[in-house]
């Protein structure tokens, strides 16, 4: 028999109704979402807005004034929609946010978004009545509390239409906190710049006929050679990562230093004896931010125009995406945290893409933190967890975090 679980407390219970709450794609359910953030920040005193760039998918954006409201303030950002489940793979419905107990005696909460990324809203919103109930009336500067909808499908009619909006500019932030990663280790990672995400698809066309026969200048063999490239690339690309350091020069390398390949689509083709006349390979690229977009560009151009075959991009994002880190007074905040709270927090660039690009490319400073260590990476994974004790750790990190962040001089 299940061991009975103790009573949570109302933080937990909060982010459970959340978790609940199916903004899973391709259909989120945004309406009762947009409605529960409101109850919340109704809840918390918290004075709203809401905007809608596309009917129907509301960014709410929750406002504590600051002493000095001249000043840039602080945007707290999170998604609210996740993405969707293989439900058969799941130990526990994706979306009854259970909480079981583990092995090691902690509680997980077992949920679609516990990670990716309603942890983080929910621990941004609790934080605030734990400064508020702690007797914080006011902090020097804004915090705005956002939350956006579509970031797992590029946030067109999210992040990017609301930056391009007045009412975004008239945040005036200064710095916005988004989303980060997981990690197994002791530590928060901090990502302070992303990889340029490059979706690129080769179409190769060549002559058709009969499939048994020699026939010259076909699809498969012009296209086979611009995969082998590819692949061939994302092998050195590899190589140099697990090696750690740069052969020529000694330079330490991390993640943000290479470029990732993946060979994620392939299509064409009629049937087993007709030679196809065209044959198309799609590629999940995410360039280094600290490589020449240029003249990377230029390569693969060539790669495809050596071995006549088209290229085409369905995304190519090459607009600035880092946050430098020097001189930075929020990193400088952000590590004073750490220090305090005992956490240590290791600057890194993200593999994936999130909706800092938007705010980054405005040249507004952006830093990815998820607070969630020594716990595995489930994020778009199945059985995506996070134990109460990690929550309640965030929610007490963000507590720290805000007031320092929004006092910042
Ligand atoms: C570039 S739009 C898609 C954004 C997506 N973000 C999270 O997984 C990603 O693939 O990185
Ligand atoms: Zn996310
Ligand atoms: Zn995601």
């Amino acid at each position: 028999m299940a061991a009975s679980l103790p009573e949570f407390p109302t933080s937990v219970k909060n982010f459970q109704r959340y978790l609940q709450i199916k903004t899973v794609q391709p259909t989120p359910d945004y309406a009762t979402c947009g409605q529960f953030l409101r109850d919340m920040a109704d809840e918390l005193g918290l004075p709203h807005q809401v905007y809608e760039m596309a009917p129907g998918k509301p960014i709410v954006v929750m406002t504590w004034e600051g002493k000095d409201p001249t000043l840039p303030s602080i945007g707290l950002n999170s998604h609210t929609d996740v993405v969707p489940v293989y439900e058969e793979f799941w130990s526990e419905d994706p979306f009854a946010a259970n909480i079981v107990q583990d092995d090691a005696g902690e509680h997980r909460i077992i949920a679609r978004g516990t990670q990716d990324m309603k942890i983080v809203g929910m621990c941004y919103l609790e934080a605030i009545r734990e400064l508020r109930n702690r007797g914080v009336k006011q902090l020097l500067r804004t915090v705005h509390v956002i939350f956006v909808p579509d970031e797992e499908i590029g946030g067109a009619d999210g992040m990017q239409a609301f930056t391009q909006h007045d009412s975004f500019k008239k945040l005036n932030l200064g710095l916005m906190l988004d989303e980060g990663l997981a990690t197994p280790d002791n530590l928060y990672k901090v990502y302070y710049g992303e990889k340029a995400p490059w979706w690129a698809r080769f179409t190769a066309e060549g002559n058709t006929g009969h499939g048994s026969k020699f026939i010259p200048n076909t699809a498969g063999p012009k296209l086979a050679n611009v995969i082998n490239a590819l692949l061939q690339f994302r092998g050195q690309e590899e190589k140099r990562l697990i090696a750690g350091k740069d052969e020529a020069t000694g330079k330490l390398i991390r993640e943000g230093d290479v470029t990732t390949v993946n060979l994620t689509m392939l299509s064409g083709g009629k049937q087993h004896n007709v030679v196809p006349h065209a044959l198309e390979a799609c590629f999940d690229i995410r360039v280094s931010p600290f490589v020449d977009y240029e003249k990377f560009s230029a390569w693969l151009a060539e790669l495809a125009h050596r071995n006549d075959v088209t290229l085409d991009y369905e995304l190519k994002y090459t607009k600035p995406n880092v946050t430098f880190l020097e001189n930075n007074p929020w990193w400088a905040a952000m590590q004073r945290v750490g220090k305090r709270l005992d956490i240590p927090h290791d600057a890194d660039i993200l593999t994936g893409a999130t909706d800092s690009r938007w705010v980054r490319c405005l040249g507004i400073p952006c830093l990815g933190v998820s607070p969630m260590r020594n716990h595995p990476i489930l994020l778009h994974d199945h059985d995506e967890y996070v134990t109460v004790n990690c929550y309640l750790e965030g929610i007490h990190y963000y507590e720290h975090l805000i007031e320092e962040l929004a006092n910042v001089g």
